[in-house]
């Protein structure tokens, strides 16, 4: 990451249509069209896909993370490389979680105290400390335009008391990320450090947690500790209660969010930006999302189907190929299997945002919700 002094990071909101919102962010590495998706390439890949390809599907940021970097290569040698961009020949925006969440869903061993969390690696047993300081020092080796502050994600469903030494541990590592990136000169970068919201399904939890976040003057703001297993009425009623008391004037990103269903449901409750690994995990799995619902591949049903998946796609995996042809690549279980149902996946997720954002400048944003929903309703033809 260049030292030179960066225009600072930006968010503008363009236009409010009900509570959805179409807006623009600014980081050292582009400009990111808000409602985004952003493909989570954790490992500084997105799985079975080319970078030029992701960016083709219409991508303006991609996710890295601190847990699986830090393990391997590590931030230190990734630095010595010219950062992530760079390594990865991304040159576009890159979004970075700061390992918490895969500590506790991955790591063995795992230690969590008030100063971070102690675990062994997944990979070789070899032992850790992640604090708040060292998950955004490794974001800043990373070279990472939009960086997030260590918290501790909750399984839902659990105690109100746990719930609330949760919030209130990730309140006081919230202040701790803010301290290190102002040392680390993340701002004059241009770069952008959130505060992640959390307080699991317990709606006053929510509302403290946010409104002590707001106090500190991060660049954007998280709702975490969601898509952790609760049905979706109960994440959305989370979003109903939270982005009220949210800075309107900053980006709100919802993490590890989600089907199609969830993107049109939450920005039509003010969320910015997501991140999921399900158009991508799905690709692998022979599952196709198109604008018809959802198409499993592995069915026989599509043995002798000559049809594309959608001919209207401006993605070649959607027009090009026949359902015969991908039936038979993932039942032989072909690599091109991955790579054409992740491609397919991903251009039709941004195709779904594009959709969000151009109905959201012509004030038509509901007719486009419910018109979608009616589209998927019809299943796949
Ligand atoms: C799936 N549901 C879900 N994911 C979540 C993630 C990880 C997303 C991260 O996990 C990786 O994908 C598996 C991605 O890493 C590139 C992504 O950034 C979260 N991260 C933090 N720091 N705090 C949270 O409260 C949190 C909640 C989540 N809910």
């Amino acid at each position: 990451m260049t030292n030179q002094t960066q225009k600072p990071f930006s968010f503008k909101l363009l236009k409010t249509d009900g509570l959805a919102r179409r807006g623009e962010i600014t980081t050292p590495h582009g400009t990111v069209r808000t409602p985004t998706f952003m493909p989570v390439g954790t490992q500084a890949t997105v799985k079975a896909m080319y970078p030029g390809q992701v960016r083709e599907t219409g991508a303006d940021v991609v996710l890295g993370n601190t847990y699986h970097l830090m393990l391997r290569p590590t931030a230190e040698r990734v630095d010595r490389l010219g950062g992530l961009h760079t390594f990865m020949n991304w040159p576009h925006t890159i979004l970075t979680d700061s390992g918490g969440f895969q500590v506790m869903s991955l790591a063995q061993l795992r230690k969590l105290d008030e100063d971070g969390v102690r675990f062994q690696s997944h990979i070789d047993g070899q032992k850790y400390h992640l604090t708040p300081e060292r998950s955004v020092e490794i974001q800043g080796l990373l070279g990472s335009d939009i960086q997030m502050q260590l918290d501790e994600c909750i399984k839902l469903p659990s105690p109100e008391e746990e719930v609330q030494r949760a919030m209130e541990l990730s309140l006081r590592w919230a202040e701790r990320s803010r301290v290190q990136f102002e040392k680390m000169g993340g701002p004059a970068k241009g770069q952008g450090l959130y505060g992640i919201v959390q307080g699991g399904d317990v709606p006053h939890l929510r509302v403290r947690s946010a409104e002590e976040l707001a106090k500190m003057p991060f660049e954007g703001y998280s709702v975490g500790g969601l898509a952790v297993g609760e049905p979706q009425d109960v994440m959305l009623k989370m979003l109903e209660v939270t982005t009220p008391v949210m800075p309107a004037d900053k980006p709100r990103y919802l993490m590890g969010v989600g089907t199609p269903d969830d993107l049109l449901e939450s920005v039509a409750r003010g969320i910015d930006q997501f991140d999921c690994v399900m158009p991508t995990r799905a690709g692998r799995h022979g599952l196709a999302y198109t604008r018809f619902g959802k198409v499993n591949l592995k069915n026989a049903r599509h043995m002798d189907d000559p049809r594309p998946l959608d001919a209207e796609s401006a993605c070649p995996a959607a027009s090009s190929y026949s359902r015969a042809y991908l039936h038979h690549l993932v039942r032989a279980n072909e690599a091109l299997a991955a790579m054409l149902l992740t491609w397919n996946n991903l251009a039709y997720y941004q195709f779904l945002m594009q959709g969000m954002r151009d109905a959201i400048d012509e004030g038509r944003f509901e007719y486009f919700r419910l018109k979608t929903k009616a589209d998927w309703a019809k299943g796949d033809i």
